[in-house]
This record gives C-alpha cells, structure tokens and sequence, in this order.
C-alpha cells in the first residue's frame, strides 16, 4: 500500500492545520511540539467534556506554560482528550447509535471544549451537525494513531466543505483504496466480502505465462505459514466455462502484474506488487471500468505512477486471460467491462511522455488494446455479423457466484419446487447440468451480459443484454478504431507489428497494423451506429436488438456517450442537447434511464440500481466529457454543478458519506439507495476512510469544469437554482 499521506508534500508539516491524519496524527511528525513553544501557561486540562480537570497523558505539554489568553488573531485551536470526548460526543450526539453524527440525529448539536491557548480553562461551543460530525471524524481518527490528547485546529471543523472533500480524496481516500498483491498484505487484498465459501482462505491463482509469480508465491506461503496463503496454477485454457464454473468451489484472486526491485535488506531482487485501486466497499480487487474512471481523478491528483501501473495490470491481463477482466477474481475469468484502455493509456502516456521508456508503454499497452479489440470484441459470440456492432455476450455456465444472497431467489425458487429439491439443492443440479433448463440458460446468459456491460442490473438489459449492440459499447469501440488509428501514425510511423505474445485466436504473430484500416473501420461503425442506433425523430441512440432486429426504445443515458466519443455529428449533438438531454436531467445530475422507460416498480418488479431514479459517476463524467467535446460547456458545467452540489450536501450532513451510486432526485438525502445490494460506501464508523472510487474521481474532475464562482457557491452549499437566480440578480444589479 502507499503510505498515507505520502502525497500531500509539506516541509513545515507541524505547521499545516489541515495535514494529512498521518502527518497531523502520526507519530513522529504529528506530535506538533513545534507549534507551543509560542505558549507560555501550565498545563493541566479542563476537560468539559467530560466534566472534569484532566491531567495530560502526552507527556509533551506536561509541565508546559501557556498563556490564558485568547486572541482573536490567532487561529483557533482546541485541547482534547481524544477518549472521554470521544464517548460524550457519541453519547449525546448520535442518537441513532450508528456512529455517525448526521442531520437524523436528535441531539443538542453542540459540545463544548477547551481552547488550547488556555489549557482547555476557556471553553468554546462546536456547533452544529457539520462541525460535530467533523469532530467524531478527528477523534476517531486521532484514536487510529493512538492519541490520547490532541491539540486541534478549528480550520479542521470548520473547513469548506468542497475543499475538505478534495482533501480528503488527494489524501486520504486514495491511499485507503491502493492495494498491491505480493505476500505480506494478502490477508487485506484476499479479503473478499462476497466470497460465499463456509471456510474463505486467502487464495491466489497464477496464470502459467508467469512462473517467476508461481516461484514468487510458492516460497512466500512456504516461508509464511501464518498466512494461509494457498497458492494454485490456472489450468492453460483458463477461460473454459466448466473449468471457471469448477473454480467457484475455491474462489481466489488472480494474479496481476509485478515489477522487480531490489531488497537492500535481503541483498537480493525480488518481486514486488505494482499498486491499483479498487472501487471500495464489498469490491476489494481490481476493476476494469472503475479503474478508468478512478484514473481521471488520481491524474489531476498527480498519481501518475499509480494510473500507468493500472494500465500495465490490464496489459497483464489481456496477456493472460485474454481480456480485461470484470474484475481479478477467479470467478470473472469469462467476462470483461466496458472497454477504455485506449484513453486510459494516452491520458498517462501525455504526463509521461518526456520519461524514459514512455513509448514503450503506450506500445505496449496499444498492442494489448489491439489484441483485447479483436479477439474479445470483435469476434463471436460478441460480435454480430450481420450488423458488425458488438455485444456484452460473455460466457460461463451457472449461477453467478458473486452476487448478493437472495439476488437469484425469485427466478430459482419455481424451479427448484417444480424439481422438489431445496434452494441450495437445485443451484447446485443445475450448475452441474444435472438437470436442464433451457429457460434458465437464456435468462443467465443475459445476466453475465449484464454485468459485463457493467450496469448490473437494469430493466433495459435484464432478459435482452446479450442480443443488444448498445451504444455505450459501440461508442467505446469507435473511441478505440480512432485511438489506435492515430497512435499508429502519430507514435509509430504508421505501422505496428504485432508480437506473438500479444495475438490471440485468429491473429497472426508479426501481422501489420495501419491507421488506414483502423480509420476505415471507425467510419464504418460510424455508418453502422447511424443505421441502426440512432433514431432521427427522437433525436437520439438507442441500443439495436440483434435477433428481434429493432431498436429497443429504452432511454438511457448512454445515449451520451458517442459524445464523449466524438461518434455524433455535430448535428446529433444538437439533437441530443436539444431533446435527449432535458429527459435526463433531474436535481443531482444525469439519471441513469427514464421513469418512463424504467415502468412501474414494486413488490413484484423491484428497483434496479442502474434505472431511475439512481445516478452514476461514471454516467455524468462521460457526459460532461461529451458535452465539452461539443462545445456545451455550460451544460456540462450546469451538471457537474448539479452533481457535485449533491455529493457535497450529502458529505456535509451524513457524516463525510461519499458511496457508490447515489438516488438524484432525492435532495435531502440522496446516498440512501434501497435497490439491490444497498449502497457501498454508506456502511463506516466514526470516519469515512475511503469514499468510493469513481464518485472520489467524479468529484476531483467535476471541480475542474465548474467556475470558481460556482465553487464558491458549493462551498455554501448553494442549490444550482438558487445559484442561477443570485447570478441573475448580480447581473441586473451591474
Ligand atoms: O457483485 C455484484 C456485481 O458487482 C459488480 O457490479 C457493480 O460494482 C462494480 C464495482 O464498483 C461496478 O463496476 C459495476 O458497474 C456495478 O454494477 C460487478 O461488476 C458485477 O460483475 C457483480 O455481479
Ligand atoms: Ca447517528
């Protein structure tokens, strides 16, 4: 893991109120000594708190004379017993018991502490939910790194909001979301909440291309007992469904990529984990989609190195499992994500490409791009002929292991009476082809279809998902025909020869790729997404069902994404602007689908968490993307606006929650999502650690796009309406 705090490069870190925890908290730096040696007084804490004088247990400000008095050009700070504040607060304050200080609390909201400058004699009242709830944030965090007393700066409670969240994100939420698999830190990154084995033993399995891996782990497991870690090789054809359906009896991760570097402790070079970062909550592992969307905020956070080694862990995995994969678990050997690498690879290799070896990379990872296009996207069963658009259509047998418990009830619990067997009894029958239900197999071949195309799950998919060439993926696939046609010509002289390491079934090892036929092939989408995706009269995309030969009619916000693609005209855009977008937009941002298209829900047909009325990150960063492109940067503005306004008040009075999707017509409380598997994210105690990977990026890129007016604006927690109707005023008053 990266260490905490390791980015926020301060010289005089005593003096910085808003450090990162490590440095604030931590112990050699975080003890801030430095600072009282301006304050002359002796120390003994008031502590109100709790009622009582307490002495001072750092040793440090034993003894320590400061003066009594308050000046009112000094910042404010406080002199806390981490502690006994810590249990006032929670015991007052969190009347819901759920840890959390948040606007459904009851409490006085307000605690009094002491000031530092009077050793904690001259009390002054926290006020309010934000200042309350970043307090119980502080002192849970000062408890992490074992302090008893701190000294606080006021600046930490009562920080704007939008640019306490960005802090927290560059600094913070960041470092708790790195992994690196090699050894040491297998039980955290092995850790995986939706493993359903009675008995989960960290596990990895290595692919056969990277024995030095097997040797690697193999002598780590010898040589560390304690850690339970059982090393496996994949079996050569590691992608055959049966093979991959056998392995859910011992569900492990996969191995990704590793560099060499030397150990001056050992004296010798060994392997060493490269760094990636998960979504967060129950998704411990690297994701394919996700991983792009969390690499547009660690960029503008300058984690350059961490964003080229995701790219290098994909490239891996091309090479190894034939494809990006959903995710580098074993149980997601066959199935894949919505495809960025191209983007991805240039993003990084435009910050690097003055370092050495910066061309070797987006070489690298364009050939793996090459290899992922033709073999998974463009070849059966994903491809269909006869439109040559693709589809999420990938393989595998079986129940999908990874979901929640009861996801699959109402569709298996029929069939297992119709069989008299038990719930478990008739998964396990049908698993194992025991018995045979066509009908089942139908419906769970659109189900992988639905979590590759990585909106699981959503009425527009659900029964349909692998017989539709959507637009998001064939939008992707066009930003790929262009990508790789222009790094071609611009970075390779117009010719790259493919290696056999990176030429899978149907390729040819030293065969020639040209930007001519890659830019042939993107007009050639281009023509065919026109045919049949785009739907003149209504003035926008929809997904084409190949075997009914329609289009579906079903209105998503995908339809956003040849902006973000450059596959519209500048005439489509028009249209999408003009008649698309109003349909989507709603208080929080873009929604997912339309409540028209979405239908009745209820007892019978539950909400699915990519429909109305939820909002993704993912789905707002494309479209501003695509709106810029076009040249609406006031409407990519007003939505990011919308959507930052709603991240930031959820974050303001919930306790510092950031989560995985949030519901966007709700104003007041917008994280709470009861659909499906709930919400990641929402579930911490005392402090957010992490936040949740793309909604950290979505925000860290949304603050780029807006004013700083309208920063200004989110940091009062100004509605986007109240905002246009003060900008309205200020204009007629000039
Ligand atoms: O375990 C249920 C499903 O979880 C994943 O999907 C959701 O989380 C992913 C990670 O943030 C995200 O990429 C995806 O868009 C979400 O819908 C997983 O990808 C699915 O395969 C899995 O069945
Ligand atoms: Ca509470």
């Amino acid at each position: 893991m990266t260490s905490p705090g390791k980015h926020r490069r301060t010289s005089v870190i005593v003096d910085d109120p808003l450090a990162a925890p490590s440095v604030y908290y931590g112990t050699s730096h975080g003890r801030r000594t430095g600072r009282a040696n301006t304050y002359s007084a002796y120390t003994q804490i008031q502590d109100t708190a709790v009622g009582r004088n307490a002495p001072v247990e750092d040793g440090r400000y034993a003894n320590r004379r400061i003066s009594h008095d308050e000046s009112s050009f000094q910042p404010r700070k406080f002199l806390i017993r981490v502690e006994p504040t810590l249990k006032t607060l929670l015991s007052r304050e969190d009347t819901d018991d759920n840890m959390q200080i948040t606007i459904e609390d009851n409490g006085p909201k307000v605690l009094s502490v002491g000031t530092f400058t009077s050793n904690a004699y001259n009390k002054f009242d926290i006020r309010g939910n934000y200042m309350l709830s970043n307090l119980l944030q502080e002192l849970t965090l000062a408890q992490d790194y074992g302090r008893k007393t701190i000294v606080l700066d006021e600046a930490r409670l009562n920080e704007n909001p939008v640019s306490r969240l960005s802090r927290l994100i560059s600094t913070s939420f960041w470092d708790g979301l790195t992994r690196r698999i090699d050894g040491n830190n297998i039980a955290q990154v092995g850790k995986d909440p939706k493993d359903w084995t009675p008995n989960p033993v960290p596990r990895i399995y290595i692919p056969r291309g990277a024995p030095e891996q097997y040797e690697f782990y193999t002598r780590f497991a010898r040589e560390h007992p304690e850690s339970r870690l059982d090393v496996q090789w994949l079996a050569e054809n590691c992608t055959d469904e049966l093979y991959v359906r056998d392995l859910n009896k011992a569900p492990g991760l996969l191995a990704i990529a590793m560099e060499e570097h030397f150990d001056p402790s050992s004296g010798r070079t060994d392997l060493k984990g490269l760094p990636f970062v998960v979504p967060g909550g129950r998704f411990n592992e690297l994701y394919g989609w996700d991983s792009y969307m969390e690499s547009l905020g660690l960029l503008i956070n300058d984690r350059v190195e961490l964003v080229k080694s995701m790219v290098i862990h994909f490239c891996f995995c091309i090479k190894h499992y034939g494809k990006i994969l959903n995710a580098n678990r074993s149980y997601y050997l066959c199935r894949s994500q919505p495809p960025f690498l191209t983007d991805m690879a240039l993003r990084v290799y435009d910050r690097i490409r003055y370092e050495p070896g910066a061309l070797d990379f987006l070489r690298e990872a364009t050939l793996a791009a090459i290899k992922e296009y033709y073999t998974v996207w463009m070849s059966e069963p994903r491809l269909d002929k006869e439109t040559n658009l693709s589809r999420y259509r990938p393989g595998g047998v079986g129940v999908p292991p990874e979901t929640e418990a009861s996801h699959f009830e109402h569709i298996l619990t029929p069939y297992a009476e119709k069989h008299g067997m038990t719930f478990s009894e008739f998964v396990d029958a049908y698993n194992y082809q025991r018995v045979s239900e066509p009908e089942l197999d139908e419906y769970f071949l659109h189900d992988r279809a639905v979590r590759e195309s990585g909106h699981d799950t959503s009425y527009r998919l659900e029964k349909v998902a692998a017989n539709l060439a959507t637009v998001d993926l064939n939008s992707l696939l066009y930003k790929y025909e262009v990508d790789i046609g222009r790094i071609i010509r611009t970075h390779f002289g117009d010719k790259l020869v493919m290696p056999a390491d990176m030429c899978g079934p149907g390729m040819t090892p030293g065969q020639v790729e040209t930007s001519a036929t890659w830019e042939r092939r993107a007009r050639k989408r281009r023509l065919m997404v026109d045919k049949y995706l785009w739907d003149e009269e209504e003035g926008m995309y929809f997904d084409y069902d190949t075997v009914k030969k329609q289009r579906t009619g079903y209105e998503s916000a995908t339809t956003f994404w040849p902006l973000w693609s450059g596959l519209a005209t500048p005439r489509q855009a028009a249209a999408l602007v003009e008649r698309a977008l109003p349909k989507f937009e709603v208080f929080g941002g873009l929604v997912s689908g339309t409540e028209r298209s979405r239908g009745q829900v209820g007892l019978d047909r539950p909400n699915r968490q990519w429909d109305y009325p939820f909002g993704w990150a993912p789905q707002q960063i494309l479209a501003w993307v695509g709106l810029q492109r076009y040249g609406y940067e006031a409407d990519a503005q007003r939505l990011a606006y919308r959507w930052l306004y709603m991240v930031t008040k959820a974050f303001v009075d919930f306790n510092g929650v950031v989560v995985e999707k949030y519901d966007v017509t709700r104003q007041i409380d917008p994280h709470r999502v009861e659909a499906e598997y709930g919400n990641q994210g929402s579930d911490f105690k005392g402090v957010p650690r992490e936040g949740f990977g793309w909604v950290n990026a979505s925000y860290i890129y949304g603050l780029t796009l807006v004013s700083a007016h309208m920063k200004r604006a989110l940091g009062t927690l100004t509605t986007w309406d109240d905002f246009v109707k003060a900008t309205e005023a200020l204009d007629i008053s000039l």
